[in-house]
């Protein structure tokens, strides 16, 4: 199966008119709907507005342009509206048979198929510097690593206190061979998993040069045979609990991976065609390129490493060293705690929804705009997997106390959580994928210059970044589960709120520059950005 998201986003090649402009009268004042519509917008007809359907989402009102006015018509038959579906998605009998080309996954869309992109475009150089620029990513180089010791070394069986730490003397606890042996035979399984010929191939977003490159999206299976591997060596008597006894170990190997792999990849990527570079990652000093990310996309043949470590290694360890902890309370005390079963549970269902929906990330700004640099792959490989397990690494050295009606009071924050981050994740997906799906024919939007369309209602008239509200609530209610004994199990989501909401002004600046007056209007519709009523 072979899958294109943002079907909007694909140019249509001219040839691609004859297919709409059929004799009949309606089609003829569609045509001439269309015509205007090129005077209104700057961009070439997208196959979004050449695919017609009557399933069309509402267009906010202050905003209603000539350019955006639903076509009326009668419905159209199932059979009908599954051919404008699928032409959304191949345009041109040329590009189905792109699409057939492109089972190869080495594939690569001609330039000449995306006539609106310019392909002579060099990079340009990053003016915009993150994180206090090169000074402040000469700190972050330190204190991003500092901050997983510090926690887990405050955070231990012992005591789980804000304390002066003493540095451990004992080398061995920071270093480990087997522990290293641990850590990339990890990474080694998850990219051979990742390599299997399993799974589909989804298109990413055009690049720069009109490319768009295809991703193997076998994230779930590699979740599931992860597991099957974890049941077999509980089964086998494996001491799974090497994990957590080796766990600072564990960090060192991750954190002198994470240095080597980001070096080579800083040297690749100046080695590499400009063309290859990432839009904020481009300043020409290197200590910032570096940290940030100085290649968009980087790849070993069809091997996306960027893609492969922000789901893979990192998501699913961090699922596996919660099993990890979780085996270790049945196997001293012969029962479940409820409220580490319940975390645990609760943080399987939030990386087997990512790796589910994992070709919603192709649309993320992870991928879009930023390098994968240090930050990035520090962030996937180290932070997540060993900073993301605090609560239930607390939950399992130090029990859990809370009653009955407390754990279900923060079972409902979770729900509540889950359902507003899934809910508008989809939404936004689903849009994006297919703007005349008709189950989201009520929601309102604003048109705007690109030929995109913003959601003003529905999950996204709520905030401008309900998923974000729902992520935060779920991050919360984990920490909740802890009690209140001690502040450290609470970190995730204090950090997890400052990330979403520099995450919300970066993702703000990038719009605004993309869809200027449509934007604001957005903005004045949808006041509160993060929090209703209260951010
Ligand atoms: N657990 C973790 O550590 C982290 C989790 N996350 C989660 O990842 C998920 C994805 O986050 P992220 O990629 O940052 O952001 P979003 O999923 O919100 O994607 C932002 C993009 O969505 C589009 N968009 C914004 N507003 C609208 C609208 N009203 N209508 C239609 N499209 C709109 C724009 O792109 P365009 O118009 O070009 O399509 C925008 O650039 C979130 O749920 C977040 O909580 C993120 C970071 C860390
Ligand atoms: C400063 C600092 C610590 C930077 C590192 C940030 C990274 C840890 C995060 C940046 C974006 C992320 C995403 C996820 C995990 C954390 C990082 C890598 C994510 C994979 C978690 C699961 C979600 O469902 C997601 C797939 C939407 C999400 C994507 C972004």
């Amino acid at each position: 199966e072979f899958v294109c998201t943002n079907s909007t986003r694909m140019p249509s090649p001219r040839k691609g008119k004859r297919s709409t402009s059929k004799s009949s009268s309606r089609s003829r004042s569609r045509s001439r709907s269309r015509s205007r519509s090129r005077k209104v917008l700057k961009s070439p007809p997208t196959a979004e507005r050449k695919t017609r359907s009557p399933a069309r989402t509402k267009t906010a009102s202050p905003a209603r342009s000539k350019a955006d006015t639903p076509t009326r018509g009668k419905p159209q038959s199932p059979a009908r509206r599954g051919r404008s579906v699928e032409r959304a998605v191949t345009p041109t009998r040329r590009s189905a048979r792109l699409e057939n080309k492109a089972k190869d996954p080495e594939f690569k869309e001609p330039l000449e198929a995306l006539p609106s992109m310019d392909k002579s475009k060099r990079v340009p150089k990053t003016t915009h510097r993150e994180f206090g620029g090169a000074i402040g990513s000469f700190f972050m180089l330190f204190v991003l690593p500092i901050t997983v010791y510090g926690l887990n070394i405050m955070c231990d069986k012992k005591s789980c206190k804000p304390r002066k730490m003493k540095i451990p003397t004992d080398l061995k606890l920071f270093f480990d061979w087997e522990a290293a042996a641990i850590y990339l035979g990890w990474i080694a399984f998850q990219a051979f998993i990742y390599l299997l010929p399993i799974g589909r191939l989804v298109k990413g977003q055009p690049l720069r040069s009109g490319e768009r490159l295809v991703y193997r999206c076998n994230g779930f299976y590699a979740m599931l045979i992860s597991l099957a591997a974890f049941g077999g060596a509980v089964y086998l008597g494996y001491p799974v609990k090497k994990v957590h006894e080796k766990f600072i170990a564990l960090i060192t190997t991750g954190t002198i991976f994470s240095f080597v792999m980001s070096v080579l990849l800083y040297i690749k990527a100046r080695r590499g065609p400009n063309s290859k570079l990432a839009p904020g990652g481009n300043t020409g000093n290197v200590l910032y390129d570096f940290f940030i990310g100085h290649e968009l996309n980087p790849r070993i043949g069809s091997f996306d490493l960027k893609f492969f470590c922000e789901l893979r290694p990192g998501l699913i360890g961090w699922l596996m060293i919660n099993l990890v902890f979780l085996t270790e309370a049945y196997q001293k005390t012969g029962t479940f705690p409820p409220a580490l079963t319940m975390v645990v549970a609760f943080q399987a269902l939030y990386v087997a929804d990512a790796l589910w929906f994992e070709d919603a990330i192709l649309t993320t700004m992870d991928i879009i705009t930023d390098g994968f640099g240090f930050m990035l792959v520090f962030g996937d490989l180290v932070w997540v997997p060993f900073l993301y397990c605090l609560q239930t690494r607390f939950l399992q050295e130090h029990g859990d106390s809370l009653p009955w009606y407390c754990l279900a009071g923060i079972a409902i924050l979770n729900m509540v959580g889950y359902t507003i981050f899934r809910g508008s994740n989809s939404q936004k997906n689903e849009f994006r994928k297919n703007p005349y799906n008709p189950e989201l024919a009520h929601l309102e939007t604003i048109p705007t210059s690109t030929g995109k369309k913003l959601l003003v209602s529905g999950w996204w008239g709520m905030c401008r970044k309900p998923n974000y509200f729902g992520d935060i609530l779920m991050a919360l209610s984990w920490s909740l589960a802890c009690g209140s004994s001690t502040p450290l199990p609470y970190f995730y989501p204090v950090y997890f709120t400052i990330l979403l909401v520099h995450r919300e002004m970066r993702d703000s600046e990038h719009c605004a520059k993309k869809y200027k007056a449509s934007w604001d209007r957005y903005c004045e519709r949808v006041k509160y950005r993060i929090c209703p009523l209260v951010y």
